[in-house]
């Protein structure tokens, strides 16, 4: 099949098809969700990174990959979008001055880092990552880290996490906070 005779339904179910559960990996209780065998497929990888690249053309000025799944999506799509793409590395990583921040995973925890000068004021910011699990990764992207530390302080108080505040209306979400993990999610899971 040629990629454009892949319509969004068979893209859907070869997506659901190409990324494998796979039961207590990398420890018991989790079910890691395998984007290998979508990598290994060029139309799938393809027309995943066409899709993304079609939503976002002309409203993004720069993406940014966090390591390490992340920079494999993210590479190709700055290209398709004619935009350049910014690492977010694991920590150590960057030579850089950089800003840091550290967050808790479904297992374990990260650090990551960006360099300063990456992004500059005012810049539209795609982040794009894999997989959503807790999603602790994707306000670690505000690399200030302050979502974090109000999380956790919630946390600590045994608060749930705060409720997204309500939109107000007629106010766009900037292109970097609309293209959260769970549109990321419906891409790439089933
Ligand atoms: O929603 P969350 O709980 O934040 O989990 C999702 C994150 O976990 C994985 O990264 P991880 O650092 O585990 O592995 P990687 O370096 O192989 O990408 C995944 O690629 C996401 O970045
Ligand atoms: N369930 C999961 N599958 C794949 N990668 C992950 N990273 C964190 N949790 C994950």
């Amino acid at each position: 099949m040629t990629r454009d005779r892949m319509d969004a339904v068979t893209l859907a179910d070869r997506i659901a098809a190409s990324i494998h559960d796979v039961p207590d990996f990398p420890q018991p209780g989790v079910l890691f969700k395998d984007i290998t065998p979508l990598l290994r497929d060029p139309e799938v990888f393809g027309a995943v990174v066409e899709e993304w690249a079609g939503r976002f053309r002309g409203q993004v000025d720069v993406v940014a990959g966090i390591e390490a799944r992340g920079l494999v999506f993210g590479a190709p799509l700055a290209l398709a979008l004619g935009v350049g793409f910014v690492p977010v590395r694991k920590v150590g990583k960057l030579p850089g001055d950089t800003h840091t921040v550290t967050y808790d995973l479904e297992y374990g925890s990260a650090t990551i880092e960006v360099h300063t000068d990456a992004i500059g004021p005012g810049d539209r910011v795609l982040v794009v990552d894999d997989v959503l699990a807790t999603g602790g990764t994707l306000p670690a992207r505000r690399a200030g880290g302050g979502a974090r530390r109000r999380l956790r302080r919630r946390r600590r108080a045994r608060l749930p996490p705060r409720p997204r505040a309500p939109r107000r209306p007629g106010r766009r979400r900037p292109a970097e906070r609309r293209v959260g993990a769970p549109r990321l999610r419906t891409r790439l899971t089933p």
